[in-house]
C-alpha cells in the first residue's frame, strides 16, 4: 500500500476537474488527481464532441438531401465505419494528451475509482491511499439506471458513438438531448429509426411551438415517434433482432421490432458507490448537496460539474463552476454562482436552443411580458437551402426595451442563440441592437428582422 499526501485532491477528470487541478497546481498547491476511466472525461471522448462529429456529418448530407433535383441528382453514400474512424481521431488522442498536459504541470495522474475512507482521505484502487488538506469531487454523471428486463442488450450513448456499423433499424430510448440528437444523426445516415419516448415531444425541456416544428422535421426525416410510451423491455430473437416491449400511458402494450436498442432515457450524477457517506457529504439522487460557494457539507470538500446539485448538467456550466471555485480558492474572490442566463442546444436537424426565459416562466413573471413566435422557413437565409422548418419566439420586456427570452429552431440556431445570450446577459437595448450593421446574407443578420 502506497501513501500519498497533497494539498489538494480532486476526483475525476472531465472538464470540471481537470480545470480545477491546473488552476491548484498554478496558485503552487501540490495537487493529485485520480480518473476511474480514460483522462478527459464525458465530453471530449463519449459526449458532446464526438456527437459534433457524427452530427457534422449527418448535417452534411441533410444539407444535400434538402437539395436534390436543386442542383444534386443523388445522395452520397454513406461509410459509417469511416466516419467512426474520423471521430476517433478526434476522441483517441485525448486520454494521452490530457494526462501529459496535467503531468508536465507538475500534477500527480493517479488511475482508479476514488473511495472515500473519511473526511480528507481516499483510498484509489486497492494500492493507494491518499490524505489532503482540500478535496474536490467532479466526478460526473452516469446514464440513469434503466431497470427493465432485457436491459443487457441495450447499448448507451457511449456505446452508441462506438458503434462499428449503423444498423438497419434502430430503436432509440428516451428523447432528450442525446436521444432526439441520435435519432437525426442514426435517421440521416440512413437507419430506419423508431423513437420511444415517455415524454410528450420529441426535445423535453424546449419550447412547445418550436418542438412541434420538430416533429414535423423528424418525421420528413422518416423518423417514427411513440410518445408518452415507456420501454418496457427488450428480447432477444433467435436472428439476433430484438423487440422493445413498450408500455404507452393510454393503450395496450405493444412491441416494436429493431436490430439495436439505444438507451438515452437521462443521466444521473455519479455519486454511488464512493464512501461520501463515510466523509458525511450529504448527497442524494439529484447529486452532491453544495452551497453557492460550491462547499459540500463538509468543509475544504467541494463538488463542481455534473455530480453537484447546482447548475444544468452542461460542459460550459461544469468549466464555469471550476473558475468560480479556483476564484475563491487562489484568487481571494468571494464569489457566488449565478447561472442565468445560460445558451442551451439540443443538436436536432435543424438545431432547437433556448436561452433565458421560457413561456411558462414568462407567463409567471410579474412583469407585462410580450411572446412573439414566428414561422421563417420561408425566410431567404432558409429558403435558399430548401429549409423543412425554422423559427423564432422572443420573450420581450417592451417597457424596458430589452430581449428576456429567446428560443431558435433553424440550421444555425446554434450560433445565432449566442448573440441573444450576450444581449440577454448584457442587457443591450432592443434599440441598439435594431442599430447594429450586421452581414448580410446570414443567419446573424435576422436578428433585426426578428426584432423589427
Ligand atoms: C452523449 C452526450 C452528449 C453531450 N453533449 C453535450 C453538448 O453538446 N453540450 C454540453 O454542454 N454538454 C453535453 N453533454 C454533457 C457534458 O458531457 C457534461 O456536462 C460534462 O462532461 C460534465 O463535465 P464533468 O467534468 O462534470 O464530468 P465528466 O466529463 O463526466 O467527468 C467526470 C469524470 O469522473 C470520472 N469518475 C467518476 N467516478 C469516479 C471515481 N469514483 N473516481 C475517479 N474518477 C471518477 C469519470 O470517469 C469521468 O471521466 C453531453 C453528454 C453526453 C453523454
Ligand atoms: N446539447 C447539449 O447541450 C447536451 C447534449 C446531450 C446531453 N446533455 C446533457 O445531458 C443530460 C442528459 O441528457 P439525456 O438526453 O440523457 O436526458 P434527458 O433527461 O434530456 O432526456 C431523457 C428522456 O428519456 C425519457 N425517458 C425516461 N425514462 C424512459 C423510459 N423508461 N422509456 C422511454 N423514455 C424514457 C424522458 O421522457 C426524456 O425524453 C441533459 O439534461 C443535458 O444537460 C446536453
Amino acid at each position: 500500500m502506497t501513501h500519498k499526501t497533497y494539498d489538494f485532491f480532486i476526483l475525476g477528470c472531465g472538464p470540471a476537474g481537470q480545470s480545477l487541478a491546473i488552476s491548484a497546481r498554478e496558485a503552487g498547491h501540490s495537487v493529485g488527481i485520480t480518473e476511474s476511466r480514460e483522462y478527459g472525461g464525458t465530453c471530449p471522448i463519449r459526449g458532446c464532441d464526438p456527437k459534433k462529429v457524427f452530427y457534422g456529418a449527418a448535417k452534411a448530407m441533410n444539407g444535400v438531401i434538402r437539395l436534390q433535383g436543386k442542383g444534386f441528382k443523388d445522395k452520397p453514400a454513406v461509410s459509417w465505419p469511416d466516419l467512426q474512424a474520423w471521430k476517433s481521431t478526434f476522441t483517441d488522442p485525448i486520454p494521452p494528451a490530457t494526462v501529459k498536459k496535467l503531468t508536465e504541470k507538475g500534477i500527480e495522474c493517479l488511475e482508479g475509482a476514488a473511495m472515500f475512507t473519511g473526511p480528507g482521505k481516499i483510498n484509489v484502487g486497492d494500492d493507494v491511499t491518499v490524505s489532503a488538506t482540500q478535496v474536490v469531487i467532479a466526478t460526473g454523471a452516469k446514464p440513469a439506471p434503466l431497470d427493465i428486463p432485457g436491459k443487457e442488450h441495450y447499448l448507451d450513448s457511449a456505446g452508441f458513438l462506438e458503434m462499428e456499423e449503423l444498423p438497419k433499424r434502430l430503436l432509440i430510448i428516451g428523447s432528450g438531448y442525446i436521444g432526439s440528437s441520435f435519432a437525426q444523426i442514426s435517421a440521416t445516415m440512413g437507419a430506419e429509426v423508431t423513437v420511444v419516448a415517455s415524454g410528450d415531444s420529441p426535445v423535453d425541456n424546449f419550447d412547445q411551438d418550436l418542438n412541434d416544428l420538430v416533429t414535423k422535421a423528424a418525421e420528413d426525416h422518416g423518423i417514427k415517434f411513440y410518445f408518452n410510451t415507456k420501454a418496457a423491455g427488450i428480447e432477444k430473437a433467435a436472428d439476433g433482432s430484438y423487440e422493445v416491449v413498450c408500455e404507452p400511458e393510454d393503450g395496450e402494450q405493444f412491441r416494436v421490432a429493431t436490430d439495436q436498442v439505444i438507451h438515452c432515457a437521462g443521466r444521473v450524477p455519479n455519486v454511488k458507490g464512493m464512501g461520501l457517506d463515510k466523509a458525511g457529504i450529504d448527497f442524494d439522487d439529484k447529486g452532491i448537496a453544495v452551497n453557492k460557494k460550491l462547499c459540500t457539507s463538509v468543509s475544504a470538500h467541494y463538488a463542481i460539474g455534473d455530480c453537484a446539485n447546482s447548475g444544468l448538467p452542461l460542459t460550459p456550466v461544469a468549466t464555469y463552476e471550476a473558475r468560480l471555485l479556483a476564484d475563491n480558492l487562489f484568487q481571494g474572490k468571494n464569489r457566488e454562482v449565478d447561472y442565468l442566463p445560460i445558451p442551451t442546444v439540443a443538436f436536432t436537424l435543424p438545431p432547437i436552443t433556448a436561452v433565458g426565459l421560457t413561456v411558462d416562466q414568462a407567463n409567471e413573471d410579474e412583469r407585462d411580458l410580450t411572446i412573439k413566435f414566428e414561422d421563417t422557413t420561408e425566410w431567404f437565409s432558409n429558403a435558399h437551402v430548401n429549409a423543412v422548418v425554422s423559427a423564432y419566439k422572443l420573450i420581450i420586456d417592451e417597457k424596458e426595451d430589452l430581449i428576456v427570452g429567446a428560443h431558435l429552431l433553424g440550421d444555425h440556431a446554434d450560433e445565432v442563440i449566442n448573440l441573444f445570450s450576450l444581449a440577454i446577459h448584457q442587457k443591450i437595448k432592443i434599440t441598439t441592437l435594431q442599430h447594429l450593421v450586421l452581414a448580410y446574407p446570414s443567419a446573424g443578420a435576422d436578428i433585426k428582422k426578428m426584432i423589427g
